[in-house]
């Protein structure tokens, strides 16, 4: 059974979490730290926040549940700035938001069931009705056999799903995943990654997930925002700013994602190995996608894939296929001189014989 969903909120109604022009600094003449950030989170998106190390994610985080406050600029959530609030409004905040964290977090003295009840034996829900909600929700993250498990004896997976199961118990409609799988394995990576989809889809909670790593952004997320010290140097759907990077950051993060097109030291080792005419495609979902393979066989030429990457981008297709041409010399001419018109495609220069 699914645990309640958060009653505040519509999935995909409205904006969940608003920056308007934000700044942050710690002291006041150190750089900034985020610098006029401004980014709409849609209630019920997957979000990815990426961005190198220091780049100010982790505190963007903390400006959503109020741990931080916006040196200048407003952080709204669910419409509210929270920004001259008191600890005590703070409190109600903190319970509409849920955190995972890399390291887990877990207290090693309380059991599974004891660290999953703690939020709601702090806001004083009876013993009953706790132990009822403990077990929905372990029951729902799929631990439900380690309830009387003490944390030393979990594996990390299973830490972090005592993480999610406890960030869940107050039914928040917000839940930020800080690096929330970069201590994990890559299959317990797409297990939890999964869980989150299902907490998304199941529960309608807007989710923020806060990483380094383009390949979760690109699992799971449905939009992303870009951070590069401090600055949002890119945002919008996962697919567009993939196919459109603005920055140069965000293309070495989408280059590291998809290993589609060739680097120059992949390009010479091609082209070693490949005597023919190199050719490299995007491979895109629109509707004027070159053909390489049909094209060359008009022309009495062929060509063979020797290189490429597709990975699939909440369900269309992204990435670059590299080819060599083969075949009658006339009929590669008439290829290349194709390609050439086409949108997404780099004819690599011919190497000297
Ligand atoms: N409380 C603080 N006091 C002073 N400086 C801070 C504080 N919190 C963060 N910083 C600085 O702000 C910058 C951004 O840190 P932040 O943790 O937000 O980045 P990040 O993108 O999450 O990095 P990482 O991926 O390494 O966690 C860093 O230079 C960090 O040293």
């Amino acid at each position: 059974m699914a645990p309640e969903r958060p009653g505040a909120v519509a999935p995909s109604d409205g904006v969940a979490i608003e920056f308007q022009d934000v700044g942050k600094r710690f002291g006041k003449h150190a750089d900034p730290v985020l610098d006029g950030v401004t980014l709409r989170i849609g209630a019920g998106e997957i979000v990815g926040v990426i961005g190198p190390s220091g780049a100010g994610k982790s505190t963007l985080a903390r400006l959503i549940n109020g741990l931080e406050r916006p040196t200048s600029g407003r952080v709204l959530v669910h419409g509210r700035d929270h920004g001259g609030a008191r600890e005590k409004e703070l409190n109600a905040l903190r319970t509409q938001i849920g955190m995972i964290f890399q390291q887990f977090n877990l207290f090693n003295s309380r059991t599974v069931e004891g660290n999953v009840g703690f939020g709601l034996q702090v806001a004083g829900v009876p013993a009953a009705r706790r132990r009822e909600r403990v077990a929905e929700l372990l029951e729902f993250v799929g631990i439900a056999d380690k309830a009387k498990a003490w944390p030393a004896a979990l594996s990390g997976g299973q830490k972090q799903r005592v993480g999610i199961a406890r960030a869940l118990a107050t039914s928040p409609s917000i839940l930020i995943a800080d690096e929330a799988t970069s201590a994990l394995d890559p299959q317990t990576t797409t297990d939890t990654l999964e869980l989150l989809r299902r907490i998304n889809s199941d529960l309608g909670t807007t989710i923020v997930v806060i990483t380094h790593e383009m390949d979760v952004v690109r699992e799971v997320c449905s939009r992303v925002a870009v951070l590069s010290g401090g600055r949002l140097v890119d945002h919008g759907d996962v697919y567009d700013v993939f196919d459109r990077p603005n920055s140069e950051v965000t293309r070495g993060l989408v280059r590291h994602a998809v290993a589609g097109t060739p680097d120059e030291k992949r390009l010479a080792v091609l082209r070693d190995r490949h005597p023919g005419r190199l050719v490299t495609v995007d491979i895109r979902d629109t509707p004027d996608q070159l053909d390489l393979p049909a094209l060359a066989v008009r022309h009495g030429a062929a060509a063979s894939v020797i290189h490429g990457g597709i990975v699939d981008l909440g369900g269309r297709p992204f990435g670059a296929l590299t080819y060599e041409l083969t075949g009658d010399p006339a009929g590669v001419t008439e290829v290349l001189a194709g390609s050439r018109s086409a949108a997404g495609v780099v004819v690599h220069e011919a190497v000297a014989s």
